[in-house]
């Protein structure tokens, strides 16, 4: 969220993809380097105008070997054979007979390589998806071969005296290749996500980046930026105090990461397993990567999104059983299709006009009119389980009362599916979760939906987003009677990543904590800093206060190796 405070300039926000913060001078990527008119002609001398075309390839040739030797010296060996199969595409002999050809028909040097490079392009295009890939690169040959021929600065790494951040719309490999890690403190780029090559480049590396951040390539050169890559967010002209502060942080949190491995546990021992939210098999490998003992939440309506008819029973079954296998031993908690309001599903068209879908037929309420989608999902759980050591625990989301507990039970006991549980997302059902208690055998806090409820503040509004704040002291009084109901109670919102409220989650009873994998690390560190007692004292602060602010202040005042972690 953009910082407004005067004179201040604002913080941007953009997606941090590597960890870590880095501070330094802006040194923008040269942007795209535009194409040469269509039909511009030399003046006449064919055989100058192919020379100097020609030229321009070599140079960009030896250029890209140049990178490639300095790649291979830094051990990168992987960036040299890429850069040396660029320098062969550059002197490839039918490129050169191209160019020979347009300039004899009187085009001038760079139209004439530009043409000539397009009949590659199209052969490259064409030719399967690992070639198509390719073009990129042959594309940034031509473009360096254009630069100089129309005398605009070659796209590519800057050269800078002083360690500097990285800014480019997207990065290239014959940019990337030749990066000293030492130079480059950060990497800030407009366009690309998690799995984008800057991505992947600067976790190799080890520099922080923030990915898709709207208006980079406009910082200006030079600008004296921090970046951090955690919070994908950039500060232009920080202070010094500033710059320090984020990097002790950084540098407390990294180390104090490092150690943080195993089960989650209070400093004092008290057992507090540590979960992942996962969306599907495809969020298995991050959830594994950040010692996840388990699954707390997997929200199966990815599964059903964007499709007419529901997934097949095998579908369901196959998606289901990856996750599953993943856990030997370990417990997986499946959340039932939790269709309806800010999760439409095509299929599955609301009763009539909804002008509040928030508090309309969502969740187990959907299911209640369309039983046969349940039973299906419950069945295809039951198949995938079978003969695997994983806990499954199945749970319905938007439980109001004791009455939909228990009917929601039945119909896991039908499907043969023991251990149901309920989330609690509901005001009514936390307040009165005793009613609910001996109809299942667990619940999971859904603080997002808590929140939006008890607020009555609909969280896609982003004008109400305070409301969504999870330390409102009203949404932590609610959390209190759940955690103590009787049966085990885990926390799947968005409020158990945040490490300080993970504490005070725990100090009000919440047994297990369950969050988007990349959160585990933090969380598993700060409850190892602290005993039950402390996340106790801190819970009780927290809840006397009058603002999620002052809940905030008041509960970092109890849990005092939260600093060590620069939080
Ligand atoms: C975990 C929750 O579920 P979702 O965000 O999917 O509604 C919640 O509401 O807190
Ligand atoms: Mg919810």
């Amino acid at each position: 969220m953009p910082d407004s405070e005067p004179g201040t300039p604002e913080v941007l926000q953009g997606a941090g993809v590597s960890p870590g913060v880095g501070a330094g001078p802006v040194r923008v990527v040269a942007g795209a380097v535009p194409e040469p008119p269509a039909g511009s002609r030399h003046g006449g001398d064919a055989a100058a105008e192919r020379d100097t075309a020609l030229a321009a390839l070599e140079a960009v040739a030896a250029d890209l070997e140049e990178r490639g030797g300095r790649a291979a010296a830094a051990g990168n060996t992987a960036g040299r054979d890429v850069l040396n199969a660029q320098a062969m595409m550059a002197r490839d002999p039918g490129l050169a007979d191209g160019v020979r050809a347009k300039t004899g028909e009187g085009v001038a040097a760079a139209r004439a390589v530009f043409e000539a490079f397009g009949v590659y392009r199209e052969m490259l295009a064409g030719a399967g998806e690992y070639l198509a890939a390719r073009v990129a690169d042959l594309d940034d040959i031509r473009d360096r071969a254009v630069a100089r021929l129309l005398g605009l600065p070659v796209p590519g790494v800057p050269e800078s005296d002083e360690p500097f951040v990285l800014v480019a719309r997207d990065l290239a490999p014959a940019d990337t290749a030749v990066l000293d890690p030492a130079q480059v403190v950060a990497f800030v780029t407009q366009e690309g996500g998690p799995t984008s090559h800057t991505a992947i480049l600067a976790r190799t590396m080890g520099v922080p980046a923030v990915v898709a951040l709207p208006g980079a390539t406009s910082l200006a050169d030079g600008t004296r930026v921090l970046v951090d890559g955690s919070a994908g967010t950039v500060r232009p002209e920080p202070t010094d105090a500033e710059v320090a502060a984020a990097l002790a942080a950084a540098a407390a949190r990294a180390s104090a990461l490092e150690e943080s491995t195993g089960p989650g546990v209070t400093k004092d021992g008290h057992k507090v397993p540590l979960l992942a939210n996962i969306g599907g098999p495809k969020d298995v490998e991050a959830a594994l990567a950040h010692g996840a003992e388990g699954v707390g939440l997997y929200r199966t309506e990815f599964l059903f999104l964007d499709r007419s008819a529901p997934p097949s029973d095998e579908e369901q079954e196959e998606a289901y059983r990856k996750v599953l296998e993943a856990f030997p031993g370990g417990r997986v908690v499946v959340r039932t299709l939790d269709a309806g309001a800010d999760k439409p599903l095509g299929f599955l068209p609301a009763p009539g006009e909804e002008p509040n879908p928030a508090l309309g037929e969502r969740g187990l309420r959907m299911m209640r009119r369309h039983p046969d989608v349940l039973a299906a999902q419950l069945a295809a759980l039951a198949r995938a389980a079978a003969g695997l050591t994983a806990r499954l625990q199945v749970m319905a989301p938007m439980v109001t009362d004791a009455a939909e507990a228990a009917w929601f039970a039945a119909a896991c006991r039908e499907a043969g599916i023991g251990h149901p549980g309920v989330m609690i997302e509901v005001p009514a059902a936390a307040l009165r979760a005793g009613d609910l208690a001996p109809e299942v055998e667990f619940f999971s806090i859904g603080t997002n939906d808590l929140a939006q409820y008890a607020c009555a503040a609909d969280r896609q509004v982003g004008g109400l987003a305070r409301f969504q704040d999870p330390w409102q002291p009203a949404l932590l009084d609610l959390v209190a009677p759940a955690a103590v109901a009787g049966v085990p109670c885990g926390v799947c919102g968005e409020a158990a990543g945040d490490p300080a409220l993970a504490c005070v989650l725990v100090g009000l009873g919440v047994t297990s904590l369950s969050m988007s994998a990349p959160s585990l690390p933090l969380v598993r560190a700060a409850l190892a800093r602290h005993t039950l007692d402390e996340c106790r004292r801190a819970a009780a602060a927290a809840r006397a206060a009058r603002t999620p602010e002052q809940a905030r202040e008041a509960a970092r005042g109890h849990l005092p190796a939260l600093a060590e972690l620069g939080i």
